[in-house]
């Protein structure tokens, strides 16, 4: 996949190094920068420096895996490598294509791309955009690299980034606080908090798999669950309700989309 700078070794950038790692990526083609000493990578053999500036030589990729709210600080020292044809692959959120153009250049070859935290099992999924001068060999050396952790979604249309973060991006968040308010909700019925989680998770989970392996769409999937007259029915009768859980998604996943517009900065 050709050499590589990754700025920022996080939960998103940490969980990527990993799936390339796996995926082939040789260590010696790989640099780290990371100023947190106890995330810098120690047993994998890749290089990491504490700072970009640590960085002499040009890296084919950058990988932008820092806050959107720490871009600002890092872009000025990265131009340099903007300016010897690098490209670059954010994974932030909110930090658009002019923005990256604002910062490094009007030439830089910038792919925008919103992978999600599934991504540490290799079961993300990523959608990507890139910048007019990115050529299709670059889309596919970015692609490869998303791809090393999950599924692939390419977008012409940059706006759709803002939705998609607050779907795919947050999502996996989304679905963790159902675990978190299903087994509070099988505890105030009388399960042991223990026992409620091990149950909610394993439903969550188990739910995943079969919506993965299964052809059936979700809704089928629901309806296979909900037998006339029984239970299931019953609980769904309150989450379909005019007040149930699409107009809080609706809200949710729109406050979402509005703060990625927001980090834009
Ligand atoms: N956490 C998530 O679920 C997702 C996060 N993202 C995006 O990924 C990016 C990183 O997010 P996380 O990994 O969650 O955050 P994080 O805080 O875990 O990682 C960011 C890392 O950047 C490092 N950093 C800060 N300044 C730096 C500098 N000057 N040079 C090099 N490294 C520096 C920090 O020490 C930190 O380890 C964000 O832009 C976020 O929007 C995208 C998709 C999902
Ligand atoms: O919360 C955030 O801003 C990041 C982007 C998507 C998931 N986490």
């Amino acid at each position: 996949m050709g050499d590589l700078l990754l700025v920022g070794c996080g939960k998103m950038g940490g969980a990527m190094l990993e799936g390339w790692l796996a995926r082939g990526l040789s260590a010696a083609d790989v640099v780290v920068a990371e100023p947190v000493d106890a995330l810098r990578p120690r047993t994998s053999g890749v290089r990491a420096v504490a700072s970009t500036s640590d960085v002499a030589k040009t890296p084919e990729i950058v990988v932008l895996a820092v806050k959107p709210q720490s871009m600002d600080g890092v872009l000025p020292d990265l131009k340099r490598f903007a300016d010897e044809g690098a490209v670059f692959l954010s994974i932030a959120a909110g930090k658009t294509l002019k923005y990256f153009a604002s910062h490094l250049g009007t030439t830089a070859k910038v792919v925008r791309s919103m992978p999600n935290t599934p991504a540490a099992v290799r079961q993300g999924i990523s959608v990507a955009t890139a910048a007019g001068g990115v050529s299709e060999a670059e889309k596919n050396r970015c692609h490869q690299l998303l791809e090393a952790v999950g599924q692939v979604v390419w977008v012409d249309d940059e706006a759709l980034m803002d939705p998609v973060t607050a779907l795919s991006g947050s999502g996996p968040a989304y679905v963790f606080l159902l675990v978190e308010a299903m087994a509070a909700a099988g505890a105030k019925l009388g399960l042991t908090p223990d026992m409620a989680m091990q149950l909610a998770r394993a439903t969550v989970a188990g739910s995943g798999e079969l919506l993965k392996q299964s052809s059936e769409p979700a809704s089928q999937l629901r309806v296979n669950v909900t037998s006339p007259g029984g239970t299931t029915a019953e609980a769904l009768k309150v989450l379909m309700a005019a007040d149930g859980i699409q107009p809080v998604f609706d809200k949710a996943l729109a406050a979402a989309s509005r703060r990625s517009k927001e980090l834009a900065g």
